[in-house]
């Protein structure tokens, strides 16, 4: 039964890195983006929602960022800060830059899509100079994500966190979170994915998304495949994610898991990934084996997928022990 261990005696049990945003989902669901009339507003950016899911899990946890000096970026701040997630390490943009903007369509439960406005957007706009070294010496974990690669100077913010990161012997978490929009070609994608996913400790990502790394190298890996090359560089935990049909783990020490779903009634298809990262993670973070994690995450994700938002459903401790113990588990 693997575990996987974390450095003890830290002020933050996790820090993540990249992007905050505004997710505006549409009210009337069940039709096109074209006559979607209203959306509710909600903090959004797969690393903020996995940060605020391990946040409502009760974890200590702190945020790397840069938001737009106006509105919306004082209420992703005060969101977090509301949350209990350290924001001394979000800067505030000098340069005018704006939001990064999610809208998403929801046609049917199995039909999402999400819309992004990225152009000078503040969380690209990292810099290196910006990230405070001693946070990240001062956390068990660094949560990186996919999508905060995906241009200068944020790129280079990304891998000095993770030289501070391996400098400080703390584990280090790959969501992949591949979003096509802010990236000019695939190749560049995957070339930064890869050089990235090498210093990892645990590496977390949909099949196409590990096609899209490989796409590059012209090679075609099966799960296993894929796995076995990141043992080779610094992975203890590979995690491939297969949507409804559930997630399986590699671990170094030749363990294979395969994960269940648990069934409900999906209301939008979006923010599976980052709830369950969030569950998976804090299970992982408590000492528990990876299919008990991996139990959690699925059943997260089924508490976000019924629910309207990705950040505000994020669930409690509470209501992710109720969901695993009345839920139905399918493997
Ligand atoms: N239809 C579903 N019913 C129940 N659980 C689901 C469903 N779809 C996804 N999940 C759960 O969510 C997990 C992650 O889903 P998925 O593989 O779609 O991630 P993702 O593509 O990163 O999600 P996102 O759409 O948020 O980017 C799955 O492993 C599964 O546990
Ligand atoms: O990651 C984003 O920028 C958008 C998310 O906040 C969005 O809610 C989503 O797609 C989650 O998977």
């Amino acid at each position: 039964m693997t575990t996987i261990t974390f450095p003890q005696g830290k002020q933050f049990d996790l820090v993540a890195i990249g992007r905050l945003c505004i997710d505006l989902n549409a009210n009337e669901i069940n039709r096109p983006m074209e006559e979607t009339m209203t959306f509710t507003k909600y903090v959004g950016g797969s690393p903020a929602n996995i940060a605020i899911g391990l946040a409502n899990l009760g974890l200590n946890i702190s945020f790397i960022g840069k938001i737009a000096n106006d509105q919306m970026g004082n209420f992703i701040r005060n969101y977090l800060a509301q949350k209990n997630i350290d924001t001394s390490n979000i800067v505030i943009d000098k340069t005018n830059a704006v939001t990064g903007l999610t809208f998403t369509e929801i046609k049917s439960p199995s039909d999402c899509s999400i819309l992004m406005y990225r152009n000078n957007v503040a969380d690209l706009l990292l810099h290196p100079v910006e990230v405070q070294e001693g946070l990240i010496a001062n956390s068990k974990a660094l949560l990186i994500s996919g999508t905060a690669l995906a241009s200068s100077p944020s790129r280079e913010a990304v891998f000095l966190a993770l030289d501070y990161a391996v400098k400080h012997g703390i584990r280090i978490i790959f969501d992949l979170d591949y979003r096509p929009y802010t990236w000019r070609d695939e190749a560049e994608t995957a070339v930064y994915y890869n050089l990235a996913a090498e210093k990892c400790d645990i590496i977390i990502g949909t099949r196409e998304e590990f096609n899209m790394m490989e796409k590059v190298l012209h090679v075609q890996l099966d799960d296993e495949q894929t796995a076995s090359k990141w043992f080779t560089y610094k992975a203890q935990l590979v995690v491939i994610k297969h949507g409804g049909d559930g997630s399986i783990a590699y671990a170094k020490d030749g363990s294979r898991t395969k994960s269940g779903v648990f069934r409900t009634s999906v209301l939008k298809s979006f923010g599976a990934g980052d709830s369950y990262a969030s569950a998976f993670i804090y299970k992982l973070m408590q000492g528990e084996t990876v299919d008990v994690a991996m139990k959690y995450g699925s059943a997260s994700a089924s508490i976000v997928i019924a629910k309207h938002s990705c950040s505000d459903a994020m669930p409690t401790l509470d209501e992710l022990e109720q969901k695993v113990k009345n839920g139905t588990y399918e493997t």
